[in-house]
């Protein structure tokens, strides 16, 4: 299957001027430290009082010292999403939460961003990094960005970026993504030559656009294959992309629900500058990212300081560890690899504590990256 890539048009203008406050601006908080006894633990655990424990929507306080400034809107149609480049042009409207997501309006993630933070506004950014940069920069209060799907997998490019940015995981949410066959009305199945779309959506939908013989071309996101097709009046071309997005941009629905699987997911992860909390009011999971010897049985090991605990995996992902990709043992010459791993477990649970602390003991590396409570919606 030849997959051909095509960039979004430009759309990324500014989006006003204020000023950039920075972490050092803000009133401090209370900083609460959980006593661990290992120093590296202890690192991981430092907290702000300004979160509170498992609920993230409602405790916004801190981040209202934020700016509020109304942003021109220079398209009377849409917002524009932030580049990299427009970063250090902060904006912020103060009164709500300020959401990155990764997209045009009408993406998933869009979505999924006003299902984690009702009321929100999204502000969409160009790329998964410059939402990162956006929550870091004060530019917004949360980034909602997507980790896994049900069919497609793993979103590598967030797996890597977690460990290159210092944001904390502070809750997931679950998004069914439900995708359509969008044309410019008058435009006929028959009529089709190529399909447009993000290249997870355009997996997720492989057998259906197989069937129909469609050549995919990928683009930034979903509504964006949408956009496109809409402003350049396109008469050979469809988008996978939401029926929101055909609402928004003015197309038809040619095929509803072409994914492969009626029960497709997307998990999406919830970030800000600081971490929650843990509790163990609820069911809560932990993120961590560790890196390990080379030798026979160390990932089993690892593996095994949850099992002895009785403790759930629920994702295991390993990525490049991409400084030393390569190293020699032996006259061999091995991969090192970051793995990350999410449990079900509290970091406030002593046996989660003691987990870490086991694994302490050999791993090479060792970051939490979250404990944060389960998103159980869609059990
Ligand atoms: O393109 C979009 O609409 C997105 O929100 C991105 C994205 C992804 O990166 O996986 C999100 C949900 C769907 O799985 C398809 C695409």
């Amino acid at each position: 299957m030849a997959v051909h890539t095509v960039r979004s048009p430009a759309t990324h203008l500014h989006t006003g001027t204020s000023r950039n406050i920075s972490p050092s601006h803000r009133k401090p908080n209370d900083a609460i430290r959980l006593s661990f006894r290992s120093p590296k633990l202890r690192r991981f655990i430092s907290v702000s009082s300004s979160l509170h424990e498992g609920n993230e929507h409602g405790k916004e306080n801190s981040v209202r010292a934020l700016e509020v400034k109304k942003i021109p809107e220079d398209s009377p149609l849409l917002p524009k999403p932030l580049s990299s480049n427009q970063l250090a042009e902060p904006v912020s409207n103060g009164s709500r939460v300020r959401v990155a997501y990764q997209g045009v309006r009408g993406a998933y993630s869009e979505s999924a961003a006003e299902k984690a933070y009702p009321n929100c506004e999204a502000v969409p950014c160009e790329e998964f990094d410059t939402a990162f940069e956006a929550v870091e920069r004060w530019l917004v209060d949360r980034a909602v960005l997507p980790i896994e799907n049900s069919l497609g997998g793993s979103i590598h490019r967030n797996y890597d970026l977690l460990l290159r940015h210092n944001l904390h995981i502070v809750g997931e949410v679950k998004l069914a993504v439900r995708h359509c066959l969008l044309a410019n009305h008058g435009v006929k199945l028959d009529g089709l030559r190529r399909v447009l779309s993000h290249p997870q959506a355009l997996a997720q939908c492989e057998n259906t656009l197989t069937r129909l013989g469609l050549v995919r071309e990928a683009v930034d996101d979903t509504a964006g294959a949408a956009k496109l097709i809409a402003l350049e009046g396109l008469s050979d071309a469809a988008a996978v992309a939401s029926a929101k997005a055909a609402e928004i941009y003015g197309l038809s629905i040619v095929v509803e629900d072409i994914q492969d699987d009626s029960d497709n997911v997307t998990r999406f992860l919830m970030l800000a500058r600081e971490p929650i909390i843990p509790g163990t009011n609820r069911l809560f999971k932990t993120s961590i990212v560790f890196s390990l010897e080379e030798g026979p049985g160390v990932l089993f090991k690892a593996l095994a300081v949850f099992a002895l605990r009785q403790i759930n995996l629920t994702k295991m992902e390993s990525r490049p560890l991409r400084k030393t990709p390569l190293r020699a043992s032996g006259g061999l010459k091995y991969f090192d690899y970051l793995f990350y791993v999410d449990f079900e477990a509290s970091m406030a649970d002593e046996v989660a504590q003691n987990a870490l602390r086991h694994l302490e003991e050999f791993a090479t590396f060792l970051r939490v990256l979250g404990s944060y409570p389960v998103d159980t919606t869609m059990l």
